[in-house]
């Protein structure tokens, strides 16, 4: 594996009294795009949070580009370079597409000479119908472009690692493979992603490696090409049974 970005070892996690992260080992390496998969509760929303410092790491290790972040809140941790698309997109409303994009400027990385930086021009090349749409407020657009003002906002933060919480949730399949398709020119950039994804075929083919989660814990992990479909469904349900 090439060099390290984001490492947990032995990471535990939750809600006040509710533990709901088990000595997690997870690993991101730097410019990898890895899928993390699992039943709804699994936990995977709550790693996220985790690793971006919403919620606070009980216990175990946490580093990120070398540096100890366990107890970073999240406003240093997005300077840093580690964005979240949260689960629900939570656009600002009553802003424009735009105005939405821009917010990020606040908390974004510097970047630094000879990285790529996301820019608005660059960020429209990606989905062009942002642009069109930039003066709109965002209610006014689909649930797929509201997803590509979401997923735009987190790159106009500069990260290193773009952490993607269920980005096909209820949307048309075309919708979805427009919005998959950005993968390849943000690795391209440089830039690391992890996707939660429902749909475990579809998180095979556009990540190197998958985790795979049930009731807090890693319960599989490997190179994408390497996984069977056996395997990641015993890993997900705990127990041997076919799907789909
Ligand atoms: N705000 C909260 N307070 C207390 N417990 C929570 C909270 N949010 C989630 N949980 C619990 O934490 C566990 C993990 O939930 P989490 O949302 O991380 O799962 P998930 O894998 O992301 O599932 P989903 O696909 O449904 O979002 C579950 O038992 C859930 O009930």
């Amino acid at each position: 594996m090439s060099e390290m970005l984001l490492k947990a070892r032995a990471l535990c996690g939750g809600y006040r009294d509710f533990q709901a992260l088990f000595s997690i080992d997870f690993d991101v390496a730097k410019g990898e795009a890895v899928a993390l998969v699992g039943a709804n509760g699994a936990g995977k929303s709550t790693l996220f949070k985790t690793l971006v410092g919403l919620l606070p790491v009980k216990s175990g290790t946490l580093t990120f580009n070398g540096r100890d972040i366990a107890a970073m809140p999240a406003h240093t941790l997005s300077r840093q370079g580690l964005a979240l698309v949260p689960e629900g997109r939570r656009l600002f409303k009553g802003l424009t597409v735009e105005d939405n994009l821009r917010v990020a400027l606040d908390h974004a990385r510097t970047v630094e000479p000879g990285e790529t930086v996301w820019t608005l021009e660059r960020l429209y090349d990606l989905f062009p119908i942002l642009a069109e749409r930039r003066r709109q407020v965002v209610e006014k657009l689909s649930g797929g472009q509201q997803q590509m003002v979401a997923i735009g906002r987190a790159l106009m933060a500069q990260p290193k690692l773009l952490l993607c919480d269920e980005i096909s949730l209820g949307l048309a399949p075309k919708v979805i493979g427009e919005i998959y398709a950005m993968i390849p020119s943000i690795r391209a950039t440089g830039t690391a992603i992890v996707i939660v994804e429902q749909d475990v075929s579809l998180a095979q083919r556009c990540a190197d490696r998958i985790y795979c989660m049930l009731e807090g814990r890693i319960t599989l992990t490997g190179a994408s090409s390497d996984i069977s479909r056996e395997q990641i469904t015993e890993a997900y349900f705990g127990v041997k049974h076919a799907v789909g």
